[in-house]
C-alpha cells in the first residue's frame, strides 16, 4: 500500500481496512478550516487547497458520500471551498454552522432554520461587552448570520487576549440562550442545539454506511471524534485523522491523543487523500 502514512492504531487500522475494501458503502467527512484551508488571519480569505477539492472530487463517485462539516456558513464554506459544478462533487453535502445549515451539489441551496432572538440581541450588546472587557486591540468581530465569532489572532498576544474575553463572552452567551464554541483563537458565540457529531451520526446512518473517516483539526471538532468512536461500538469501524497545526501552540490534544492518523495540516492532509484516490 502506498499511502503516506498509516493509522498508529489498530481501531484506526480497522477503519481504513473496511474503507478499502468496500468504499461504496463508507463515508468521507472533513472539517474545513484548517483540515482543507490552511489557516490565515482573515477568515474571509481562507480557501480550500485545490489539491485537496481534485482528491475528493476523484474519491467522491467512489465513496457512499463526501460531507464538509464545520463552523462556517454552509455557503462560505462552498464558496471559499469552491465545491460548486465541480465534476466528482456532484454528490458533495456540506453541513454548515455544526450542523444547523444543509447545502448540496445535487440541490444546491442551504437550507437553515431562523436563528434564534437571542442572536440579535448578542449582536446588539456586543460591542458594549468587548468595550467593557478592554478587548485588546486587533480584536474583531465576525457576524456570521446565526452566529458571532470574536477573533483574537490579529492581537499581539492571541491567547492572553481569548483569557480576557472568556468570562464575559460565556456571560453574555448565557444570558441570551447561546452557547460558546471555543476554537483557534476564536470564541463563538452561537446557538445551541447543533453538533459536529450529531451533524456526522445523521449523514453517516443517511448513506446507510458501513464504514467512515473523519478529518479536523479543532476543539468544535472533537463531538465529530466521540461520534466515530460511538459508531465504532455499534460496529461500524471508522478512521479519526488530525490535521496537525504546524504551530504547537494552536495543538488540540483531544484530536492530538485521539486520533488514529495524524498529517501536517491542509497539506498534509491533500497527499494523504490523494494517496487513498490511488489506491482506491
Ligand atoms: O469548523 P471549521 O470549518 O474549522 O470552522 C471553525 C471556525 O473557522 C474559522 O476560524 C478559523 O479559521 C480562520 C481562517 O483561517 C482563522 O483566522 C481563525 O483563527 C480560526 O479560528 C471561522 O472564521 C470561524 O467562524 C469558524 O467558527
Amino acid at each position: 500500500m502506498s499511502l503516506p502514512s498509516m493509522p498508529e492504531t489498530a481501531a484506526g487500522r480497522a477503519g481504513l481496512a473496511a474503507i478499502l475494501a468496500d468504499p461504496a458503502r463508507a463515508v468521507l467527512a472533513l472539517d474545513f478550516d484548517g483540515t482543507l484551508a490552511p489557516i490565515v488571519t482573515d477568515p474571509q480569505d481562507a480557501r480550500a487547497r485545490p489539491e485537496a477539492v481534485h482528491a475528493l472530487a476523484r474519491l467522491a463517485p467512489r465513496l457512499a458520500g463526501v460531507a464538509v462539516i464545520t463552523g462556517r456558513p454552509a455557503a462560505d464554506a462552498v464558496r471559499f471551498g469552491g465545491f460548486e459544478s465541480v465534476a466528482g462533487l456532484e454528490g458533495l453535502t456540506v453541513l454548515g454552522a455544526y450542523g444547523a445549515e444543509r447545502w448540496d451539489a445535487a440541490d444546491p441551496v442551504v437550507r437553515a432554520p431562523e436563528p434564534p432572538a437571542g442572536v440579535a440581541d448578542v449582536r446588539a450588546e456586543l460591542p458594549a461587552v468587548l468595550a467593557a472587557s478592554a478587548a485588546p486591540q486587533g480584536t474583531w468581530t465576525e457576524d456570521k448570520g446565526r452566529a458571532l465569532a470574536v477573533h483574537t489572532r490579529r492581537a499581539a498576544t492571541p491567547d492572553e487576549a481569548l483569557d480576557r474575553l472568556r468570562a464575559p463572552l460565556y456571560a453574555l452567551a448565557e444570558r441570551h440562550g447561546l452557547v460558546v464554541e471555543p476554537g483557534r483563537m476564536v470564541l463563538e458565540l452561537r446557538p445551541p442545539g447543533a453538533d459536529k457529531g450529531a451533524a456526522l451520526t445523521g449523514y453517516v446512518h443517511e448513506r446507510a454506511a458501513t464504514a467512515v473517516a473523519y478529518a479536523g483539526d479543532d476543539l468544535g471538532d472533537v463531538p465529530a471524534y466521540d461520534a466515530v468512536e460511538a459508531l465504532r461500538r455499534e460496529g461500524v469501524p471508522g478512521l479519526l485523522i488530525y490535521s496537525a497545526p504546524e504551530t504547537a501552540t494552536e495543538s488540540v490534544e483531544e484530536l492530538r491523543t485521539g486520533a488514529d492518523l495524524r498529517v501536517t495540516g491542509p497539506a498534509g492532509l491533500a497527499a494523504w487523500l490523494e494517496a487513498l484516490a490511488d489506491e482506491l
